[in-house]
């Protein structure tokens, strides 16, 4: 059976870029326009050329290699020709392959917004398009609050589509705009629009504020719509757009849409579709969502017993897809929730094949619960567990041996005169029988520690020279006097850039931070080799 092409056309530079706290530059913008053609989208909407000079510069030269290329902007304003708006003249000006209009599809939007008459928004509109196509351009038009419009006056709307139809638009793309449109009316809405515009020439952008933008997405697709917009990691305005990272795979791998339809993306890009979405998370500087649909570090991670006793058999029992099919992996998880089968498949994971009869396992999951019980949490520290494993089944060696610290914080006035709080610690450390201490002063109590701790470390030093705390997180597990303390440490070794998580747990911040400094530490050593 031939499948039906949709095309897929991302917004991550233009709608992405109206999110609150992204602002691309224009080296930004290259960098993303390669994530998107390593993804395989056909669109790849660039910004809006005259609305600001990042984008204008961008604009300067074509960005794309095999997308279309796409420039956004508004259709003329009413009571102007086309050579007369310094907008429309701007999309014409802009390097791109194609021009996206935004176009009212609602007459209250024409009347309040525009100021205009409906007649007149629909010359622009077709007058817009013409301009486009006349200067060689491809043209689609987004009619902006397409679903609400159709509610209000179902003609308008229609009118509007057409209008952008019949001037000789690629793609009339209807848009929910606000984002509270629902599956079932889009369902119904797009099928209807279907009769007046064919649906190889219709799109939806869907907005994500019911949380139903991929829904709505896919409900398009159902009723005819064969052009779909999104963004990486579902930026956007407000609470963003349909999230490619999600509609991908879903298109891809799930059989109502994979059997009917194919896009631009193929197998391998598909697996690249996690890599892709964290290195963009790293171009905008945003932690990445674990838990995120395909792509999160959470998406294949097993917590509960039962699951991860039933996963290790055969992994279909708790996986709706592959992990390897998107890129990610599958991840058993060690808590207070976890049975053998958890400790079998992480230390598998780390390389150790330990026997489910093995007593010593026993050991081990009595350990984990009892200390999750008293605030560890395993399943966020990974270099921690597995120094826990190692030692009960005496693989880690006795690197050095921390015979006491101390802390001290002082707040006084300087050789200048100003107040300042300084931090001083000490710390003695025996290595092969020799005590060595070390003394150090940091911006607070737990750096002041570490800069002693590593200070001499003897024959190890050059090897935690490599290591560097990059994160510190401490959380208070219950109130009061007798609150626990958390403290989850991230360090990277400097060289490899390889990560990991260590923790500690104790009534004292500073005993809590020093425990999962020493993990760190020792977890260097221990995958050192030595
Ligand atoms: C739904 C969407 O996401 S649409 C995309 C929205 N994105 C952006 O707005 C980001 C970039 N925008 C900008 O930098 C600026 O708004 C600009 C440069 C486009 C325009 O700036 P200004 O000329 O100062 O206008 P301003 O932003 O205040 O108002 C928008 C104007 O466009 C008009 N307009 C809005 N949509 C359309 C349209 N589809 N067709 C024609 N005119 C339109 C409005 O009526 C308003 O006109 P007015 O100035 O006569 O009142
Ligand atoms: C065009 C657009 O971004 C919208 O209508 O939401």
């Amino acid at each position: 059976m031939t499948r039906e092409r949709l095309y897929l056309f991302d917004t991550t530079l233009r709608d992405g870029q109206q999110t609150n706290g992204i602002d691309f530059s224009v080296d930004e913008k290259i960098a993303i326009v390669e994530l998107l053609e390593r993804l395989g989208v056909d669109y790849v909407e660039g910004g809006y050329p005259g609305a600001n000079p990042t984008d204008t510069a961008f604009f300067s030269e074509k960005r794309t290699k095999s997308a279309v290329f796409t420039a956004f902007g508004m259709t003329k304003r009413a009571g102007r020709s086309v050579s007369n708006d310094p907008g429309v003249q701007a999309l014409l000006d802009a390097r791109s392959d194609a021009i996206c209009f935004v176009a009212k599809a609602w007459d209250y939007h024409v009347r309040v917004a525009l100021e205009t008459t409906n007649e007149e928004n629909l010359v622009s509109i077709s007058e817009s398009v013409e301009a486009a196509t006349a200067a060689g351009r491809e043209a689609l038009v987004d009619c902006e609050h397409f679903f609400d419009g159709y509610k209000a006056n179902r003609d308008y709307a229609l009118a509007c589509a057409k209008a952008a139809y019949d001037a000789g638009a690629r793609w009339v793309v209807l848009c929910d705009t606000n984002g509270g449109t629902l599956p079932n009316e889009v369902r119904e809405i797009v099928a209807d629009v279907a009769r007046v515009v064919p649906g190889d020439h219709l799109g939806i952008h869907a907005h994500d504020d019911t949380g139903q933008a991929v829904a709505n997405s896919l409900a398009a697709v159902e009723a005819g719509c064969r052009h779909i917009q999104g963004t990486l990691n579902g930026i956007g305005e407000r609470c963003g757009n349909a999230n490619l990272t999600t509609l991908i795979p879903t298109l891809l791998l799930k059989p109502a849409y994979a059997e009917r339809f194919e896009t631009g993306v193929g197998e391998a890009a598909l697996k690249d579709v996690t890599a892709i979405s964290r290195a963009f998370d790293e171009i905008v500087n945003r932690t990445p969502d674990i838990h995120a649909p395909y792509v999160g570090a959470s998406a294949f991670a097993t917590k509960a017993g039962i699951h991860a006793s039933a996963l290790l058999k055969d992994p279909q029992t708790y996986e709706h897809v592959a992990p390897e099919t998107v890129g990610n992996r599958r991840r058993v998880l060690v808590s207070d929730q976890a049975g053998k089968s958890n400790l079998i498949g992480e230390l598998k994971r780390l390389g150790i094949e330990v026997d489910r009869k093995d007593p010593r396992l026993d050991t081990l999951l009595a350990d984990v619960k009892e200390r999750e019980a008293l605030g560890y949490a395993y399943e966020a520290a990974d270099a921690s567990f597995e120094l826990l494993a190692r030692r009960r089944l005496g693989e880690v060696a006795g690197y050095f041996d921390v015979k006491s610290f101390r802390v001290m914080v002082e707040r006084r006035f300087n050789a200048i005169g100003e107040l300042v709080t300084v931090s001083e610690a000490v710390v003695k450390v025996d290595i092969d029988g020799e005590t060595r201490m070390s003394v150090a002063e940091g911006n607070g109590p737990v750096n002041a520690l570490d800069i002693a701790l590593r200070k001499d470390l003897g024959k190890y030093q050059s090897i935690i020279d490599e290591m560097e705390l990059i994160d510190y997180k401490v959380r208070i597990l219950n109130g009061g006097t007798d609150a626990v303390t958390r403290v989850l440490i991230e360090s990277q070794n400097k060289r490899t850039h390889k990560r990991w998580f260590t923790i500690g747990v104790s009534g004292n911040i500073v005993d809590a931070s020093f425990q999962a400094l020493i993990d760190s530490v020792t977890y260097t050593l221990l995958k050192a080799g030595i």
